[in-house]
């Protein structure tokens, strides 16, 4: 569906990201992780046609039949918001401070040609859809008025608005509280249609995508299922991640803990976790998982120790 094809951004003479390849199919989620400066938004900006002033991108990107690098902003400006759409850290910035969240929501789709009757009714139906409580009296409010966890659930309305083929999303949750943040991350889990999501935090990734790609310094140093890339790492800046967060490495020598697989069920028995994990023996097949208090933890079989 997103075929990316040796893309490379570059500020004059400054190449800021190289040569970086991924394809992303129909319903994937995909996380695309790296350490601060490595790439991430640039490669997410020049899929947009957002790249900031002076900056430039070249390579091949396609969208289904749609390309994305060297067209005309006129063509870029009909695909954004319909072909795909973006969510970033901050609502506030992209929201209008002065206008009704309704109106925000309606005007993406009036843009897009539908009516204004039509909009303001699908407005109503998207903010239900992002789960907003009383979504008529949120139509009616000014951005000020929501919270920070609120007001994200209305970019991801707008960004739904026009039924987008691939949602992007660069640390959308970072500013949120842990219990919102959850929320938001399962959110955009069931709704998006197929996901880019950037960020630096790798608990996030195991909640919400199926694939990683990672960057470092510009480029793609690696890429592959989630399970496998965090199960065994090749490159040493996944390594170091995976080593500071709480996820563990496969291979890691982890003490058996006794106790019961959890009533979620989610973990078949056999697994072994590390010990902070309050799943205890429960185990997995899947390597990482969100546990109830919001972390991932990551667990080895011990049939493949
Ligand atoms: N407008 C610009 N002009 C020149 N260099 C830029 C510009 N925008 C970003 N850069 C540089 O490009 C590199 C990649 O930036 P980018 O914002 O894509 O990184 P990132 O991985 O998203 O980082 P973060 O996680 O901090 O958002 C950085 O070294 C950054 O300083």
């Amino acid at each position: 569906m997103l075929s990316v094809e040796g893309l490379t951004v570059s500020a004059g003479d400054v190449e800021l990201v190289r040569d970086v390849s991924f394809g992303i199919a129909p319903g994937e989620r995909v996380g695309l992780i790296g350490e601060s400066g490595s790439g991430k938004s640039l490669t997410a900006l020049s899929l947009m046609g957002l790249l900031p002033e002076g900056v430039t991108a070249a390579g091949t990107a396609r969208l289904g039949e749609h390309d994305l690098v060297g067209v005309p902003e006129s063509r870029l400006k009909r695909l954004r918001g319909r072909e795909l759409s973006m969510v970033f850290q901050e609502p506030m910035t992209a929201l209008n401070p002065l206008m009704r969240i309704g109106a925000q929501v309606a005007e993406v789709m009036t843009l897009h040609g539908r009516s204004r009757d039509e909009a303001r009714a699908r407005a109503l139906d998207l903010l239900g859809r992002v789960r907003l409580p009383e979504p008529a009296q949120i139509a009616r409010a000014f951005p000020h008025q929501l919270s920070g966890g609120q007001r994200q659930r209305v970019m991801l309305a707008i960004a739904l608005a026009n039924d987008p083929g691939l949602l992007i999303c660069d640390e959308p949750t970072t500013a949120l509280d842990v219990t919102v943040q959850k929320q938001m991350l399962e959110l955009i889990a069931e709704v998006a249609p197929a996901l880019l999501f950037i960020t630096h935090d790798l608990a996030v990734v195991a909640s919400v995508c199926d694939r990683v790609i990672v960057m470092y310094g510009g480029r793609v140093v690696e890429s592959g299922p989630l399970r496998e890339v965090f199960a065994r790492p090749r490159h040493r800046y996944t390594q170091g991640l995976l080593a500071a967060s709480k996820l563990t490495p496969r291979g890691t020598r982890l003490p058996t803990i006794a106790g019961s697989v959890p009533a979620a069920g989610r973990f078949p028995a056999g697994c072994v976790f590390r010990n902070r994990c309050p799943h205890a023996t429960a185990t997995c097949e899947t390597v990482p998982e969100l546990t109830d208090d919001g972390h991932a933890y990551a667990c080895w079989h011990p049939a493949d120790d």
